[in-house]
């Protein structure tokens, strides 16, 4: 079935300037989408979308050319959405082309009023096919501004469907106190105007946020001796919002540094001061409105993505919004972000480039209007570093202030930047619009060669390559020589005027009769937010710049929105009709695109507010919709935050099957083996001491199976928590006790089950009281092991950790009472058996064995010294020994390792930062 396109819009359009007729109809049959376009001319002509600007103009005849470009009519994800892109820019740059040649052609000849056919069609087996031919224009050119504005808004749609991520807007409708606003589909009204925009649609609203700082000094102690290394010196700079901006520099120029600064992550030993929105920064709040995603992306291996995302959902946007809503908000984000293919795909198989987008993910689900970047491209491939860079440029069109440091990007990826903050030796030595680099550069000597990568030119200058240069400037930058280079319209005035000059007749590769009419007034904006095409879409405003002539002298004018989520081309194109010479008579219009694939958004400037309608929601948002932190100032109570850690924690333990799994098979097989090893021995006098051995290799084992492991808790986790804890998703005290006490269950029935094993293998009293209390002796003691294992963890890292844990266990083992009774042990060291928890253990399973009056044992032997157990225990120096003493002290141990182990973690925190 065939019907209009889209929104209903165009179905016919024409200029008002008899030189330049436009008709163009849309029809979607379902299976494609047919776009016709006539403009005066004469000549049919075959396009070949892929090259068309450079291709002569050729009358006469038929081509047709196929474009792939299937994602016009399926999102299909990131990766595929630049490809779709790439095609539908290059089916742009066709039209474009089309239109070009008919143009020319109708100015040739502009006295028929010709039109020239341009049909193009996107089939749903992805390709785009075009056809130009020429016939006659009918009927008279009139309400060219409407036509115009219809011209727009089926550019737009053609290109609508590509732009995925164009519009990961900051926040989109209002929704008061996170209640899920309904998701505003794009839809037109029969003028084609917007009446909504689906974009992120759900995610709460945050302010904008410009980041300025001042005189930021920053040094470090490397000794008594040495001194203070410093390794900032007073640079200066601003980022905005809605800016990508890169920070460059050779390696150990001070980027990470500035950024952690600027992040809030370092706050000792440094001066100078970080205004946010021109007030002095208040550090807690502003950690509220950013986010620091670092180069190592670790993530947590065991959960799928959704789950991770649900987690920080729950965690991030607190108990206002319902379960329902926060589903639709990481449904909107992973379908938005490219990774909703992937939603149940463990985190630790995704690739490189899609854990980087996870982790983006899980910081946009509270919507921070700041995010820093630490090396986001690093070990991923160049089409995937675009991407990225894409998806981040995309992210600071919705208003958002992204700041990354860089290595040596390619030219391409470099030029994805809006600005550029250079450091080299702990100074600035250029700060300002990335396309103002080269003239800066040249404007002190320092000439970039031609098809030198201009990133890799300013780092062989930063690194002294061209002699003193780093010096010569920074005092540049310093008296304030790169400030023209900073404002955000840097470089665009530039492509203005270039653009005038082709438009002022030193091209004449088509029509030099095209200012004849340069008395345009009425002028019809089309605003492409095609940012990740926006070199071909300069290339196609020039292009169409080039038969502006026949346009009778257009205005060619590129903006770049600071808060828009748009790269804005606007080509002005003068309508001839009108003579009183004004130019800009006419109303912009702005298409912005949506998320959603097909959906357009056209809108006049009266309209524009509600357009914009991810660039309102950020500039509009006011603290009531910000998810009020508690008072604790995270978004979720301390319990909330306990509650869904513990989860977490427990459901990625349980999903570790080969740790798990692990522990439990060897606990029961070590079980059977020392139960076969020491069978039938717990009644027999004459094996008492061999008994003795199996009760203190019994405690032996729980304990050094629950220590080792944890030692490895913290470090392996410490970067997932400090990530989390510094971009507020949670205290530290939620934290570790969800982390300690995942475990215990585990640990509690490991241990339990090896216990019981090795006291039914070895025959020991089946009495009930003798049992538990064995049992809960050993258990105590593995706890124990477990605590330090947790503090040993929390005050190393793994390597120091795993030598210290068992080094330290040495000798509380050899005080244990096992080896030296403690009679025997010298009295300036007995102390030391007092704060072995060893021996607290070991007694109080010696206890719970051969105590509590016990009666005679079994002999089989001539001989049995040690018939009665009292007799035995004496041996042992523990005759006095008092189980429950024991047990208290273990609690004791356990409670007070684990305080100390807090702190210490708490101590560690307070280092990094
Ligand atoms: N705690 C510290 N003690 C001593 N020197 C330090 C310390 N932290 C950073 N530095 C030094 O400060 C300088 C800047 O470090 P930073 O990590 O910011 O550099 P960078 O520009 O990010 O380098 P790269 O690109 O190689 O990561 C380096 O010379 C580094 O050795």
């Amino acid at each position: 079935m065939s019907h209009t396109s889209g929104c209903s819009i165009l179905d016919n359009l024409t200029t008002s300037q008899p030189q330049l007729l436009t008709r163009c109809s849309s029809t979607d049959s379902g299976s494609q989408l047919v776009l016709n376009c006539h403009r005066n001319g004469t000549a049919a002509k075959d396009i070949n979308p892929t090259n068309a600007a450079q291709r002569p103009l050729n009358a006469g005849g038929t081509r047709q050319a196929a474009v792939d470009a299937d994602g016009g009519i399926r999102n299909s994800g990131f990766v595929d959405n630049f490809a779709v892109q790439r095609r539908h820019s290059e089916y742009v740059e066709a039209y474009a082309d089309m239109l070009n040649d008919c143009s020319g052609k109708s100015n040739a000849r502009h006295a028929r009023p010709l039109s020239c056919f341009v049909q193009t069609k996107l089939t749903k087996n992805g390709y785009v096919s075009a056809l130009q031919g020429e016939h006659e224009v009918q009927g008279p050119w009139q309400n060219s501004g409407q036509l115009r504005q219809e011209f727009a808004a089926k550019m737009a749609a053609w290109l609508k469907p590509l732009n995925s991520q164009n519009n990961l807007c900051n926040g989109g409708i209002p929704s008061q106190n996170h209640i899920l606003a309904p998701k505003i589909q794009n839809s037109c009204s029969p003028n084609g105007h917007k009446k909504g925009t689906v974009t992120l649609s759900h995610l709460p609203q945050r302010p904008p946020v410009d980041i300025e700082f001042a005189d930021i000094s920053y040094s470090v102690s490397e000794g008594r001796r040495r001194g203070l290394k410093t390794i900032l010196k007073s640079v200066s700079g601003k980022f905005r919002n809605g800016e990508l901006t890169a920070i460059m520099g050779p390696s150990g120029a001070g980027k990470s540094t500035l950024m952690n600064i600027l992040a809030g992550y370092k706050t000792s030993q440094l001066s100078g001061s970080v205004m946010i929105n021109g007030k002095e920064r208040n550090l807690r709040r502003f950690r509220k409105l950013s986010c620091y995603i670092m180069q190592d992306d670790i993530l947590i291996a065991n959960l799928t993505v959704h789950e991770a995302m649900m987690i920080s959902a729950n965690l991030k946007l607190g108990k206002d919004m319902n379960l329902a809503a926060k589903r639709v908000v990481v449904h909107e984000i992973l379908e938005t972000i490219g990774l909703k293919d992937s939603s149940n795909t463990k985190t630790c198989n995704l690739s490189g480039g899609q854990r980087k987008r996870l982790s983006i993910a899980l910081e946009l689900v509270n919507n921070p209007p700041v995010m820093f970047f630490d090396e986001p491209t690093s070990g991923l491939d160049s089409s995937t570093c675009f991407q990225l860079i894409s998806l981040l440029k995309s992210l600071a069109r919705g208003g958002r202030t992204i700041v990354c440091t860089i290595h040596q990007p390619s030219a391409r990826l470099f030029e994805k930047f809006d600005h550029l903050y250079m450091l080299a030796e702990g100074q600035c030595m250029y700060e300002g619009r990335v396309r103002g680099l080269v003239p800066f550069l040249s404007s002190l000597g320092y000439n970039c060669p031609s098809y030198h990568n201009p990133a890799d030119y300013v780092l062989e200058v930063a690194s002294g390559e061209y002699g003193e240069s780093v010096q010569k400037l920074v005092a540049a930058v310093k008296s304030g020589e790169c400030k023209k280079f900073s404002h955000k319209d840097y470089g665009l005035t530039a492509v203005r005027g270039i653009a005038n000059d082709i438009v002022k007749g030193d091209n004449d590769c088509n029509n030099s009769n095209s200012t004849s009419t340069n008395n345009a007034t009425l002028t019809a904006t089309t605003t492409l937010t095609l940012e990740d095409e926006k070199c071909k879409m300069d290339e196609m405003s020039s292009t169409l710049m080039s038969h502006s002539n026949a346009l009778n002298n257009p205005i060619l004018e590129t903006q770049q929105s600071q808060l828009s989520d748009c790269t804005v081309i606007n080509l002005n194109i003068p309508n001839s009709n009108n003579d009183n010479g004004n130019s800009n008579s006419g109303l912009p219009y702005s298409c912005s695109f949506s998320s959603k694939g097909g959906q357009v958004a056209l809108t006049g400037a009266a309209e524009k507010a509600a357009a914009a309608g991810c660039t309102t929601s950020l500039l509009d948002s006011h603290e009531s919709v910000v998810t009020l932190p508690n008072s604790s100032g995270f978004p979720t109570s301390g319990w909330t935050q306990f509650w869904i850690l513990l989860k977490r924690s427990f459901v990625t333990i349980m999903r570790d099957r080969m740790l798990t799994h692990m522990r439990l098979a060897s606990h029961v097989i070590v079980g059977a083996i020392i139960g076969m090893i020491y069978y039938d021995v717990g009644n027999e006098a004459s094996k008492v001491m061999s008994n003795a051995g199996c009760i203190f290799f019994t405690t032996l084992f729980t304990m050094f199976t629950a220590m080792m492991p944890t030692i490895l808790t913290f470090p392996t986790e410490m970067s997932v928590f400090v990530r989390e804890h510094l971009n507020y998703w949670y205290s530290l005290k939620a934290f570790y006790f969800a982390k300690t006490m995942a475990d215990l269950p585990f640990q509690i029935v490991f241990s339990s089950v090896y216990v019981i094993v090795v006291y039914y293998l070895t025959s020991q009293p089946m009495e009930w009281m003798r049992i538990s209390m064995f049992v809960f002796i050993c258990v105590l003691t593995s706890l124990v092991a477990q605590s330090l294992g947790l503090l040993i963890g929390a005050g190393m890292n793994i390597e120091a950790g795993v030598f210290l844990g068992p080094v330290t266990t040495i000798p509380t083992i050899l005080f244990s009472g096992f080896f030296v009774n403690f009679d025997t042990i010298p009295g300036y060291l007995q102390w030391v058996t007092y704060v072995s928890y060893v021996r607290y253990g070991f007694e109080g399973a010696m206890v719970s064995i051969y105590g509590m009056d016990r009666a005679k044992l079994e002999c089989h032997e001539m001989y049995c010294h040690f018939r009665s157990p009292k007799k035995f225990l004496e041996e042992m120096s523990m005759d006095n020994a008092e189980y429950w003493i024991d047990a208290v002290a273990l609690l004791g141990t356990f409670v007070a390792l684990r305080i100390i182990a807090y702190f210490v973690l708490r101590w560690k925190l307070h280092l990094i930062r």
